[in-house]
């Protein structure tokens, strides 16, 4: 599905009107602060039920409002590419959030939805911001939530398996922190806390496998230097040739000294390693935001294979990116027949972007005070 309608009420400096869109590329310029983010992070609402950019909803209400709200319109999906450019209107979706009394209205076709993951589910949003460096570089939780992405648009249910997986583990972090409960309770956390990283581990294993086929496909299709000796690996958490119970009974000690879980799925990473040693360490910052936006072009391969089309919201495409990488990412999500929303402060030339035969359709909108108008 893709978003082909947008209006915002009291969303940071957007003025609101309601703007059409196409289903595959707009490309959208403005000077700085005029409010190309907040257009991208208002969409983003409506797939994450979040900022992109910060962690209270409180900082995207419109200094001095109350609430705020974003509804969007999705067209019906693509089977085949003349499908994916309909813009006949199949889902109605919206996000409020009162700030007074804390709560959040979730909407769908006129009726309150109680879970994100059913509006999630409908809009699967890919965000590339100045934040993909940390999937590179940054915690082992950033590329957790990478690859968690992945796995929920694969399998559903794995938003409320991973949510009680959470809770157990905290469970067993208090119980390890007090130092009164008996090893016979712990044991018992330890069981279910096993049970359910397997469930995690299994169905993350299967999206690593999905989405190393996708890449392995798309870096032989892409001319990069680096493209040999890149491997990306999984790391579940612990070292699966045990099981996990085994690991926690044989560190119970190291545990309780830290005050919480050192192994499982809380635990997971992806390794990212370019001729043995870490990404992070070695590629440029150009070259680390290509990794980044390929890596997320093939888990849009994954999801395309399973009949579902991502929503890339591209902020700020020119930092770090030559025209050659620029053009080269911009052809390969025009194959995924994907729906992109392309931010940059100059007027982007489609000419410079895609060869004359092979023009993606667009649309060009311009940003000024808050205001987006198609040009
Ligand atoms: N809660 C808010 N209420 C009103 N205005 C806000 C709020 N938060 C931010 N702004 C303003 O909204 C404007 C748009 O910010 P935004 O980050 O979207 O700009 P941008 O076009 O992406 O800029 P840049 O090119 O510099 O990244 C800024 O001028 C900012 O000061």
């Amino acid at each position: 599905m893709a978003l082909i309608r947008l209006q915002t009420e009291h969303f940071r400096n957007l003025t609101g009107d309601g703007v059409d869109f196409s289903p595959a590329f707009n490309l959208i310029h403005g000077e700085n602060g005029s409010g190309k983010s907040s257009v991208l992070e208002a969409i983003g609402y409506l797939g994450l039920g979040r900022s992109f950019r910060v962690h209270r909803h409180q900082a995207v209400c419109c200094h001095g409002e109350k609430r705020f709200t974003v509804f969007g319109a999705l067209n019906n999906g693509a089977t085949d590419v003349s499908d994916m450019v309909s813009t006949e209107v199949a889902h109605r979706v919206g996000f409020a959030r009162d700030l007074a009394d804390k709560e959040t209205l979730l909407r769908h076709n006129g009726e309150s939805v109680r879970s994100l993951s059913s509006l999630a589910r409908l809009l699967p949003v890919s965000v590339i911001d100045p934040g993909v460096f940390e999937i590179v570089g940054g915690s082992p939780g950033k590329r957790r939530q990478f690859l968690d992405w992945s796995v929920f648009h694969v399998e559903p249910s794995f938003a409320s398996l991973w949510q009680q997986c959470q809770r157990v583990t905290s469970q067993r972090n208090q119980a390890l922190r007090d130092g009164r409960m008996d090893d016979h309770l712990l044991r018992v956390w330890d069981r279910q806390y096993g049970v359910l990283a397997e469930q995690v581990t299994e169905a993350r294993q299967a999206a690593v496998t999905a989405f190393q086929q996708a890449f392995e496909t798309l870096l032989e299709e892409v001319e990069t230097p680096w493209v040999d000796g890149l491997k990306v690996d999984f790391y579940p958490g612990w070292d699966v040739k045990q099981s996990l119970v085994d690991v926690l009974m044989s560190h119970r000690e190291q545990e309780r000294r830290m005050g919480h879980t050192l192994y499982g799925p809380n635990r997971a990473d992806l390794r990212l390693r370019y001729q043995g040693r870490p990404v992070a360490e070695t590629f440029s910052r150009g070259q680390q935001k290509t990794l980044v936006i390929l890596m997320k072009i093939a888990q849009g391969m994954v999801l395309s294979g399973l009949g579902k089309q991502v929503t890339f919201l591209l902020d700020d495409i020119n930092a770090e990116l030559d025209l050659g990488h620029r053009a080269m990412l911009a052809n390969k999500l025009h194959e995924l027949r994907c729906q992109v929303f392309m931010t940059s402060i100059e007027r982007p030339r489609p000419d410079e972007l895609w060869r004359e035969d092979s023009l993606p359709e667009y649309r060009m909108f311009h940003v000024e005070h808050g205001r987006l108008t198609e040009e």
